[in-house]
């Protein structure tokens, strides 16, 4: 990797134990050379934000309360305030100093639409996110308990997470890295979350490496 560091921004919606698993990782060997720059919660409580503020890493809350306001509270309404949401989310991003070279998605729970993704995109800028499936199967919230339940009702044998580049389509970018989890039969939704989410921790690290060897800088 080149002298001048790599930024991350990552967004987060919630615990931010993927957003603490890059943090340490930029401390370690792990992600040399390479710093989160700011973190950016769609949730004021999200415990993320207080594992970035430990680490002296400067946080947004955006909150969408305010745009929604301003349109009717119908779906069209909606979709308009979270286009306009998202638009503004990428004005933050682009303001801040310095640019990010990837965005990282860390249990971000917003659907990105064009108007985020568009801007970005047009800045050479990556958005890549975690998501606790294999390609193709599960896309969306909720996943590792649907393949929990296909696990115990269809005879599913395993399931995955992966490291995925953000389209508009939710979750089928191309993957960066995959790994799979096996199902074990009896096994309670909560242990297998544990599972997955020990496998979420390296593989986050995993795939933001493999996306910025790619970025020459
Ligand atoms: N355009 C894209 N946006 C996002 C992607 C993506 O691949 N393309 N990945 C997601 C993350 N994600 C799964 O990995 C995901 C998260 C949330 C939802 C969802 O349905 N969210 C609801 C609201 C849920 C809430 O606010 O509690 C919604 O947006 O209406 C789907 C997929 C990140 N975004
Ligand atoms: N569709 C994306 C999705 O469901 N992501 C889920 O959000 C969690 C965030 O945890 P964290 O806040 O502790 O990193 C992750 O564990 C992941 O399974």
């Amino acid at each position: 990797m080149s002298e001048s560091p790599y930024n991350l921004i990552v967004l987060i919606s919630g615990n931010g134990s993927n957003l603490q698993a890059l943090i340490d990782a930029c401390a370690s060997s792990e992600l040399p050379n390479t710093r989160v720059t700011h973190v950016i919660s769609n949730r004021k409580g999200a415990f993320g934000l207080q594992r970035a503020a430990k680490a002296s890493i400067p946080t947004t809350y955006h909150n969408l309360v305010p745009f929604k306001r301003k349109h009717p509270q119908t779906e069209e309404g909606t979709a308009a305030a979270r286009k306009e949401y998202d638009s503004s989310l990428a004005s933050i991003i682009l303001s801040l100093s310095p640019r990010p070279d990837v965005i990282v998605c860390a249990g971000w729970m917003h659907i990105l639409t064009p108007e985020f993704l568009n801007p970005i995109a047009a800045q050479g800028i990556k958005v890549i996110n975690l998501h606790p499936a294999l390609p193709g199967e599960f896309a969306g919230a909720g996943a590792i308990e649907r393949a929990w339940k296909a696990g115990k009702e269809e005879g599913l044998k395993r399931t995955g997470v992966m490291i995925h580049e953000v389209i508009a389509e939710v979750d089928a970018g191309e993957a960066v890295v995959t790994e799979e989890v096996e199902l074990r039969e009896g096994e309670g939704l909560e242990d297998l979350e544990k599972r997955m989410h020990e496998v979420e921790h390296g593989l986050i690290v995993e795939g933001t490496r493999k996306v910025l060897e790619k970025i020459k800088k």
